[in-house]
């Protein structure tokens, strides 16, 4: 069964269409990338996957419910920009996490800020911007959900923690959840997606394996996306 369906998703601001008539099904235990060019529609459709926006037309489900309450009991969604008061401790945004998710795991978070050297009783105003989306992206992987939405996880934080980061997302979710993860940096994170999805002027025009991508175009998910999208 899809955890995700969308069909003749069409999103405008005005007169700019973000998205246009997209149809796509994201089934269970996926990782899928997101991909396209800056303005491409990305952000406006995790943004419409996590209830935050409303479609102009089309339809657009998760596990079979329209965004709500409900479906953000399944979701755990890194926005793009940082939303975390800056006066609190890590510590703080932990328990507000486990207050607020039923389904947070607090010995899981603490595991990785160890392994990434986060102190707890720092406060978030105080470290780094790449340090601070990493808390942030730890506490949406500390949830047990069964849709991950990462928009540019991985942008603001340097080459061995993105390798960390990566390994994380494999090896903490649940073989029944799928993680859409949308980035620019395709290079580094072809070797853990299982299908891309890719974005043009907020139409789909591609949508792949990437096992067939390799095998049937003999390229890259890197390389195809540098033809694709050539300026
Ligand atoms: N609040 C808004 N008002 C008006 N236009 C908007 C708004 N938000 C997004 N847009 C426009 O919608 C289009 C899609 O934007 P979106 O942020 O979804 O793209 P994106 O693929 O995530 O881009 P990037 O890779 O640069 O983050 C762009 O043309 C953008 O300028």
């Amino acid at each position: 069964m899809a955890i995700f369906e969308c069909s003749g998703l069409t999103k405008t601001y005005g007169a700019k269409k973000a998205l246009s008539n997209v149809n796509l099904s994201v089934e269970k235990g996926r990782i899928i990338g997101l991909l396209g060019p800056n303005g491409s529609g990305k952000s406006t459709l995790l943004k419409l996957c996590n209830g935050l926006l409303t479609p102009t037309a089309g339809t657009l489900t998760i596990g079979g419910s329209a965004p709500g309450i409900q479906t953000k009991q399944i979701v755990s969604y890194l926005p793009e920009h940082t939303y975390l008061a800056d006066w609190m401790k890590v510590s703080d945004v932990l328990n507000f996490f486990s207050d607020f998710y039923k389904d947070f795991s607090v010995p899981k978070a603490e595991e990785m800020l160890t392994n990434l050297k986060i102190g707890k009783t720092e406060q978030l105003k105080t470290l780094s911007k790449g340090t601070k989306e990493k808390v942030q992206l730890i506490l949406v992987m500390a949830r047990q959900a069964q849709l991950y939405l990462l928009d540019e996880p991985i942008g603001g934080v340097d080459p061995a923690a993105r390798d960390y980061i990566l390994n994380t997302i494999i090896k903490n979710y649940n073989p029944e959840a799928s993680v859409v993860i949308s980035t620019h940096l395709i290079a580094d994170i072809e070797r853990v997606l299982d299908d891309v999805i890719f974005l043009k002027d907020g139409e789909v025009v591609l949508t792949s394996s990437v096992d067939d991508i390799r095998e049937e175009k003999g390229v890259s998910v890197d390389a195809l996306f540098r033809e694709v999208f050539k300026c």
